[in-house]
């Protein structure tokens, strides 16, 4: 029992510091609502945790760097500890890269660290990704969310770019010069942004100041607000998951977040980090000291960006170098192009989400995600935009492929020139068949279960294959997709003969919906009536 002294005993140290902090945050209340956030479990969604590691992985050791990196071009001369650059006339940025990898304690792994956390972090994201698209995670209500994301992985790529040519090395240093023509062959604003980046002619003596304050400050500043927006909205929403039994589009089945996701969230975070440790101390990236300083008349050789940028270059490379006179003005197709598709490309993804809900004309939440299979069609582009992306990818490293599988630089350039066309209509229709085929694969093992290997010979000598029924939880996972009917016009005479009009947009949609659900882009799910009559035992094997 307590008495008076008991109630007016001081309160434990731990307990004080939370009733402050709650006093002024409210921070018990917003606990409360959160700390049991009930988070599914499946492989796929530790890829958005790795996006997200690698980036706190980069920022921790990007503090680090700027602490030694010197944003300058001015120029100096080498007398570090690298014996071959001794007396060599270079940028203070090349110098102080060079000053990180062999005199600052740790500076190495730690370069190292940053750059091969980019090219997971932009890695991780890609494939997070394709397993938010390939499961129909971006519709309702998470159409905004893939727009943030889409955001983040755009300004990714750019923050890798500005971070991998502050070095200003030979290999850099062409890349930027690569930017600068495509940013040259825009026409009108394309000299004013050159002139906004460069401070003058190429190189000039600004672009590793401004490269800086934009790859530091200014774009991971707006990819934290967006993350923060973006992991609030997960939250915010919820969780999508798995069909499976006890699972609905209105609850979440899974651990919750204290002290379960969070204990292995914590430990997953040190599991990234260390494979990226290890990975950085024993595989060389970017090793600068090889490459050279930058001087605009030399271009190294096998000179490839980072991976995500090799898209880019891809297209530019396999272009014809077409060009073209207006009105006194050269417009350099041959770049222009490229660049309007590199842009269109990634316009395809923005607005992905909204053009399917158009064309399906579902305009429902979905908290439930589909099998790829059971969406053929959006799984087919999934692939066909990914085959494109591979294609144009084997055309940005045509000269590592020439010269290390001994191959003529100009087959592969008219490969990639036709399979850039070829390959992602050959992909969507081979994706569909198989995704068909797997969904026919599905309704067969729920009306006649999984082929077992056993074989029986029957009295009168016949061979059969006994099947094995599903589990009930089988049964339901293979059959609780939803399957759609195709957007209709719908008659286009009213009831009184007068011919109704029908938009071409009208049309386009319906044509694009059937391509979506109509008759063969589907299989029919086996209903309950056909699943009793085979297993009641008329249709037994
Ligand atoms: C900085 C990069 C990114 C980080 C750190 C990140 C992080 C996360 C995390 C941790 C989740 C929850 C777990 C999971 O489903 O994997 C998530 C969900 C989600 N992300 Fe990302 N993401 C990033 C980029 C992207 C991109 C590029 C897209 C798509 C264009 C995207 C779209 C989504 C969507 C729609 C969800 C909700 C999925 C669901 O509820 O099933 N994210 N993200
Ligand atoms: C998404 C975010 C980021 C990406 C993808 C990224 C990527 C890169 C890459 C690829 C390099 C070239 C490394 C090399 O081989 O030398 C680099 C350099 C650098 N980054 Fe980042 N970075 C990011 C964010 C940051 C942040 C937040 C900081 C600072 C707070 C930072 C500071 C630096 C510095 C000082 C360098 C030049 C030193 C060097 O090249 O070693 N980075 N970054």
């Amino acid at each position: 029992m307590s008495t008076a002294t008991d109630t007016q005993r001081k309160a434990p140290a731990g307990e004080r510091v939370a009733d402050w902090a709650d006093g002024r945050l409210g921070i018990y209340s917003l606990a409360k609502a959160n700390m049991r956030k009930i988070f599914p479990d499946h492989w796929s969604f530790m890829l958005g945790e790795v996006a997200l590691y690698s980036f706190i992985i980069i920022i921790l050791t990007g503090v680090y760097l700027t602490l030694f990196f010197q944003p300058s071009m001015g120029e100096v001369v080498y007398h570090g500890s690298y014996e071959p650059m001794q007396g060599i006339r270079m940028s203070e940025a090349y110098a102080s890269t060079l000053d990180i990898s062999f005199d600052v304690r740790g500076g190495l792994l730690v370069r190292q660290i940053h750059h091969w956390a980019a090219l997971i972090f932009l890695a991780g994201m890609f494939v997070h990704m394709m397993r938010v698209f390939f499961t129909g995670a971006f519709r309702k209500p998470r159409e905004i969310n893939w727009l943030f994301g889409f955001l983040l992985f755009v300004l990714g790529m750019f923050t890798g770019f500005t971070g991998y040519s502050l070095p200003d090395d030979l290999l850099s240093g062409t890349g930027v010069r690569f930017t600068q023509g495509a940013i040259l062959s825009m026409p009108i604003v394309g000299t004013y942004i050159s002139m906004f980046l460069f401070g003058g002619e190429f190189p000039g003596h600004d672009f590793v100041a401004r490269f800086y304050s934009i790859h530091i400050l200014l774009l991971p500043g707006i990819m934290l607000g967006l993350l923060v927006a973006h992991l609030i909205l997960v939250f915010y929403h919820k969780h999508t998951q798995f069909a499976g039994p006890g699972r609905t589009n209105k609850n979440v089945v899974g651990m919750p977040l204290m002290p379960v996701y969070m204990a292995k969230a914590g430990g997953f975070f040190f599991l990234v980090f260390g494979i990226i440790a290890v990975i950085a101390a024993i595989a060389t990236i970017n090793p600068i000291w090889n490459i050279g300083p930058y001087r605009p008349d030399q271009v190294s050789t096998g000179a490839q960006p980072d991976w995500y940028m090799g898209f880019a270059e891809g297209l530019i490379r396999v272009m014809p170098g077409w060009e073209i006179n207006l009105w006194g003005h050269t417009l350099v197709l041959g770049v222009f192009i490229p660049l309007m598709v590199f842009g269109l490309v990634l316009a395809v993804i923005a607005v992905y989400p909204f053009v399917e809900s158009w064309i399906t004309g579902d305009k429902r939440e979905h908290h439930i995600l589909d099998r790829p299979r059971n969406a053929p069609t959006r799984t087919a582009f999934g692939v066909a935009w990914i085959t494109e992306y591979v294609v144009v990818f084997i055309g940005g490293a045509n000269d590592l492929w020439a010269t290390h599988f001994h191959l003529s630089l100009n087959a592969i350039s008219w490969f990639v020139r036709i399979f850039i066309f070829a390959g992602p209509i050959i992909a969507f229709i081979v994706t569909r068949r198989i995704c068909l085929g797997l969904q026919r694969r599905d309704k067969e093992k729920v009306l006649h279960g999984r082929e077992s290997g056993i074989i029986k010979r029957l009295p009168h000598g016949e061979f059969v294959e006994i099947h094995e029924p599903l589990g009930p939880e089988q049964l339901h996972t293979l059959t609780a997709h939803e399957q759609y009917e195709p957007v209709e016009i719908g008659p286009t005479v009213d009831e009184n003969g007068v011919k109704r009009k029908v938009s071409a947009l009208q049309k386009l949609r319906a044509r694009l919906s059937k391509g979506y659900y109509g008759e063969n882009n589907q299989i029919a799910k086996p209903t309950v009536e056909e699943y009793k009559e085979i297993t009641s035992g008329h249709g037994h094997h």
